[in-house]
């Protein structure tokens, strides 16, 4: 052991596809050497092999690993989420001193980035869960990169992420979002915002085909289209190209040989039970996680098919549809995106993190997956005023769910009529008319919750709090300590 030279200045653990292309990445900078571990070595073996040009220090073992990096070593973790990241957490905690830093990258669950940290920071070895977003792809070129832990291993870390993360109108997509777990708590939410994101895009495809009529190529065409507009965005783009894509083997739309049935890694789930621990209506990232789940349930579909002879049939063929459809796409992203920052706003608050909405909006513009111009919106809306009490109320955003308004209901009108399922696009319509609306049935919720449980209410027009003696004289009484 520590046989070798400390020549590296950072390091990673994990060369499956994210490890192998973040370090990559970190090689082709100016000024890096890059030391790789992999638990099995063949892996490394095969790195090492495909890419000579990376001069990476190779190691067999994590004790020769840590002895090639330089003090105050950093090394970034990318392994599987969950039990392989404590192992690997474990096994660097055991060999690294006070002043080092190891950075997890995966997917953890910010719990469990909050939890390592308290359990590492005795050892004054800094502990940094990062989300890192962009895929494969991503990763080599350049990723959307959410840091949490502490602003002083931030001093050193920030130059190396600021170098290989992806740029966006000339500034780096990375900012210390705060403290501990606040860097994966915000990737958790970016990929909620893609899940909804994705949904509401499937849906649109689903309405041009199933309402307009239109084929797979066709339809790529008209997201092509879209994506020259205020839609554009790297979602609505790879959707094109996946409608485009024929199979090799039958010669079909690619589409329509691929199982309906979405799969998910988690991090949407995560998204909501947050969510619904913070009050903070999520309902298009809740709708989205649900439509998979739904469409992995075939023994349900296929019982409910069986009992439902005919569907209905409306034809919506025509441009004037699908303008449509994308004003209604427009609006009810603009309320996913809205949902998800008011998660962030609260898990904030929750937390104490001091998250600045409009950099999380920044970094998001380039090499993640939700990356759009959109966000620049975002950014601006918050920035002229931090304090909105959502994002349906900055100006422009204003303006154009207004635009989109009459479009938005006649889509999901049309959707109800024609038998296709919108939850994402129906949701998000409900949410902002129930913010829109003067009064909610919520005061009838309050009288059935006072009727069986005597758990009082308030009134419009006065203080206090009430409850109606509902099984004597029906008589109101205030009750007092409320
Ligand atoms: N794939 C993607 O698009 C994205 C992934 N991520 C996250 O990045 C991380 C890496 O993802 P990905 O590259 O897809 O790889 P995987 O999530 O498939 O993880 C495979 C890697 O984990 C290692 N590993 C698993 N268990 C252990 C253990 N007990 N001890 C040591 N090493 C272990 C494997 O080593 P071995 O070769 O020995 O099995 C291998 O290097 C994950 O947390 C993932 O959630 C984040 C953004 C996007
Ligand atoms: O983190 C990511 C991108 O930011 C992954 O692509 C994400 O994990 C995919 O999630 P799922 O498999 O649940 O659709």
């Amino acid at each position: 052991m520590d046989t070798r030279t400390a020549t590296a200045n950072i390091g990673v653990v994990g060369l499956a596809v994210m490890g192998s292309n973040l370090a990559r990445n970190l090689a082709s900078r100016e000024g890096n050497t890059v030391a790789v571990y992999n638990r099995t070595y063949a892996r490394t073996e095969e790195l090492l092999a495909e890419h000579p040009e990376a001069g990476f220090v190779a190691s067999e073992t994590i004790d020769d690993f840590v002895a090639s990096l330089a003090k105050p070593r950093t090394a970034i973790i990318m392994v599987q989420a969950g039990a392989g990241t404590d192992a690997v957490i474990d096994q660097l905690v055991e060999r690294f001193e006070p002043g080092d830093i190891i950075v997890d990258g995966g997917n953890a669950n910010f719990h469990d980035t909050i939890a390592r940290e308290q359990r590492i920071a005795p050892t004054g070895i800094h502990f940094v869960g990062a989300g890192i977003s962009g895929g494969e792809e991503g990763a080599l070129h350049g990723p959307s990169i959410m840091p949490g832990g502490s602003a002083e291993s931030y001093e050193t870390l920030g130059p190396i992420l600021a170098s290989i993360a992806a740029v966006a109108e000339g500034e780096p997509c990375v900012t210390h979002v705060g403290t501990d777990g606040a860097g994966h708590f915000v990737k958790m939410i970016h990929n909620g915002i893609e899940y909804a994101d994705m949904q509401l895009i499937a849906e649109a495809y689903d309405l041009l085909r199933t309402v307009g009529g239109l084929q797979p190529a066709a339809i790529a065409d008209v997201f092509a289209g879209w994506n020259e507009g205020p839609l554009e965005s790297y979602l609505i783009e790879i959707t094109a190209e996946v409608l485009r894509q024929v199979d090799p083997a039958t010669g079909r739309p690619f589409v329509d040989i691929v199982l309906d049935q979405a799969g998910s890694k988690g991090t949407g789930v995560w998204t909501v039970q947050n969510a619904l621990d913070l009050g903070v209506p999520v309902g298009g990232i809740g709708e989205a996680v649900f439509a998979r789940a739904v469409s992995s349930k075939p023994a349900q579909r296929a019982a409910v098919q069986r009992i439902v002879n005919s569907r209905p049939t409306v034809q919506e063929a025509g441009t004037s549809f699908a303008d449509d459809v994308a004003k209604a796409l427009y609006a009810s992203k603009v309320v996913a995106y809205a949902q998800g920052f008011d998660a962030i706003i609260a898990g904030a608050e929750k937390y104490g993190w001091d998250i600045h909405k409009d950099r999380i909006a920044k970094i998001w513009r380039g090499g993640c997956i939700i990356r759009a111009q959109f966000l620049n919106r975002i950014a601006e809306a918050y920035d002229e005023n931090p304090d909105i009490a959502t994002l349906l109320e900055a100006p422009y955003f204003a303006q154009a769910v207004a635009d989109g308004e009459a479009a938005w209901r006649r889509v999901v009108a049309t959707a109800a009529l024609s038998g296709v399922p919108v939850p994402g696009f129906s949701s998000a319509l409900s949410y902002y008319d129930s913010l829109a609306v003067k009064r909610l049935p919520a005061a009838l919720v309050q009288g059935q919750r006072d009727f069986f449980g005597a758990h009082t209410y308030k009134r419009v027009d006065k203080p206090g709090t009430f409850h109606t003696l509902w099984s004597g004289d029906r008589a109101e009484v205030e009750v007092p300590g409320h």
